[in-house]
């Protein structure tokens, strides 16, 4: 287990990260998410051992992970941290890269684990190529595939796809998660992106100005997003007071989908439609409701100026409040 006990850090004093704990079982993908400058990157490093903590300790398994310090040199060895910066040979070869950290003493072995990366990072057309030659979404899949060489218990990754194209992330998405699991390497992934976390984190952690806001399955802070930042990393929403939407006077917030919310030929909730927004299968509609903007998926464009029913489905209400709605 990766345990992660009260830590807290500041670089020359600004404090960034302040009292987080949390744990991470083998074997499981932690995604950590919060807005840019909120410390994702920071404790990614802090967990690399790359600088000495202000307050708490870091486990894993029984070993401590210690900073500069205590360590001349960074990284624990049973831990692969790809970062920002690609640490690549540019003058070498694709498999020469993935293999570097690889003994020479097991030839067949080494060539076994390069050629199973280079397919798991889509890179075959590439393995004799000079990194130099690369595009940079190209050398990422390299220094991806070189973090995974040396079979890491534990594997941190800093915004792993940020120069891939969409056309290619899915499917190295897919093969590089099912080889973590495959070799159950527990792995922290620092990311932007809700697709890496809906389909592949175990858990996910939310932090915000250095501070841990939540952490729970994606599936839960899914459909019961309690703040803002956890429903705006999903998808677009809306706010609406309770007393907005049901027969209670009660003023809580309830974040309410996009997709939540149907337009319907008769309701007591009317908008006026301001825009229509294509989104390939449907259309993002803006209108106005209470004085303020909502926003609803449709299938079709609507008129601008034209009013509008909509509907929010209570079942959905029912769920995601602690109280419920009568
Ligand atoms: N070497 C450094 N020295 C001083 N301040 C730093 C240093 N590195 C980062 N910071 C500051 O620490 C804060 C957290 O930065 P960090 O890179 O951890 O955020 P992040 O959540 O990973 O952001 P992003 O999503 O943009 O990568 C920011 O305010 C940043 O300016």
């Amino acid at each position: 287990m990766l345990q992660i006990k009260n830590i807290s850090f500041s670089y020359h004093k600004s404090p960034i990260l302040q009292n987080i704990s949390f744990t991470v079982n083998e074997g499981e993908v932690l995604a950590i998410v919060g807005e840019s400058g909120s410390g994702k990157s920071t404790l990614l490093k802090l967990l690399y051992g790359e600088f000495d903590l202000d307050e708490g300790q870091l486990f894993w398994k029984d070993k401590e992970i210690l900073g500069p310090k205590f360590n001349l040199i960074t990284g624990p060895d049973y831990m692969k941290f790809l970062s920002q910066e690609f640490d690549l040979m540019p003058s070498t070869t694709v498999e020469k890269n993935i293999g570097e950290f690889l003994s020479n003493f097991y030839l067949k072995e080494k060539k076994k684990r390069t050629d199973e990366l280079i397919k798991v990072v889509e890179l075959e057309d590439f393995a004799k190529t000079k990194v130099r030659f690369l595009s940079g979404g190209q050398k990422q899949r390299v220094a991806l595939a070189k973090a995974l060489a040396n079979q890491p218990e534990v594997l941190l990754l800093d915004e792993p796809f940020s120069h891939i194209d969409n056309f290619r992330k899915r499917s190295l998405r897919r093969n590089l998660f099912a080889h973590l699991k495959k070799n159950n390497i527990t792995t922290i992934v620092a990311t932007h992106d809700q697709e890496d976390v809906l389909s592949f984190a175990d858990k996910m952690l939310i932090i915000h100005k250095g501070k841990k806001i939540e952490m729970d399955t994606p599936q839960q802070l899914y459909n019961n997003p309690k703040n803002k930042l956890a429903a705006s990393f999903f998808s677009e929403f809306n706010e609406f007071k309770l007393s907005e939407i049901t027969d209670t006077n009660q003023n809580d917030i309830i974040f309410v989908y996009t997709h939540e919310i149907k337009r319907v030929e008769k309701s007591k909730f009317k908008a006026i439609v301001k825009n229509s927004y294509f989104k390939g299968n449907y259309y993002l509609i803006e209108a106005e409701f209470n004085n303020r903007n909502i926003f609803f998926e449709h299938d079709k464009k609507l008129d601008t100026n034209q009013t509008v029913c909509f509907n929010i489905n209570i079942g959905i209400l029912e769920k995601r409040l602690t109280k419920k709605v009568h």
